[in-house]
């Protein structure tokens, strides 16, 4: 297609972005993004008017089987007028229970519908050991080759009858996650490079003193312990072990795919 495509994305180690960038050249070579993984871009964005015709796609990862709530005010900004919109959302195999339905609703309320929807594979952020190294190739090719089926959807569409798609998940959603108190710990290793404040989405590691973490800005997405050069961040706390040990007994084996709704 020779339309623009949006993309909008929070993505804090990096699967999201990878997905959504995939699906957006499945549609056209003419693409837009909006990054607001950063809390610099969060904070500048503006409120942002989509027309009519064109095409957005946001993905954001689950975190608790919800959508991050770091991002929600952000993407409020975004305001749709029957805007098309693809949401997608990345998830460690564990589950995405109602996040994909709470990305679309929020998007909804804004003026934005649903034609199509996906919840894609991401390496677990707090383990390697758990959908090791999604997205893969494949994965990356299947999200093209989506992109390319929302393309045809659209052209075929008939403008007087766009309606949303259905999408799982449950409305209440699921509780918000009651994340224990744990932060990065920082290793003699370290060298004050600073790339690991560079990369925090929250802002929460001091940007004099990179050992010092605020912890409650800290969203525990490891971005910084994954991005250290010097392996300096770790987490080290009986309730990240807990949850990192759960998830290898119940989620490594068995390795989940892709689901596609348009
Ligand atoms: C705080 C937190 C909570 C998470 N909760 C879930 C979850 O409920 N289900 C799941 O399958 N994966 C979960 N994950 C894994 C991420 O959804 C997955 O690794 C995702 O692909 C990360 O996206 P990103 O690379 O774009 O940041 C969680 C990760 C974090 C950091």
């Amino acid at each position: 297609m020779n339309q623009n495509v949006n993309i909008i994305y929070f993505s804090p180690t990096g699967n999201t972005k990878k997905i959504v960038q995939s699906i957006a050249t499945g549609i056209s070579d003419r693409v837009r993004t909006y990054d607001l993984t950063s809390p610099q871009s969060r904070l500048e964005l503006e409120v942002t008017q989509f027309g009519r015709e064109e095409i957005v796609i946001v993905g954001v990862p689950v975190y608790g089987g919800r959508m991050p709530s770091i991002v929600n005010e952000s993407l409020e900004k975004f305001r749709g007028d029957k805007t098309l919109l693809i949401p997608v959302v990345t998830y460690g195999n564990r589950a995405y229970e109602d996040a994909l339905l709470e990305l679309s609703h929020l998007m909804g309320k804004n003026g934005f519908i649903s034609i199509a929807a996906g919840a894609f594979l991401g390496e677990h952020s707090y383990t390697s050991k758990v959908a090791t190294d999604r997205p893969n190739k494949e994965d990356l090719d299947i999200a093209v080759q989506y992109g390319q089926r929302v393309a045809k959807k659209i052209l075929e569409l008939d403008p007087l009858k766009i309606v949303s798609i259905e999408i799982p998940g449950q409305v209440p959603y699921k509780a918000n996650m009651v994340m224990p108190v744990f932060v990065p710990l920082t290793s003699d290793a370290c060298t004050a490079c600073g790339v690991c404040a560079k990369v925090c989405p929250s802002g929460a590691i001091n940007r004099v003193n990179f050992t010092e973490i605020d912890s409650e800005k800290c969203i525990r997405c490891t971005a910084c312990t994954r991005i250290c050069p010097e392996d300096a961040k770790f987490f080290k706390h009986e309730s990240y072990d807990f949850i990192v040990k759960r998830l290898v007994d119940h989620f490594s084996e068995i390795q989940k795919e892709a689901e596609w709704f348009i």
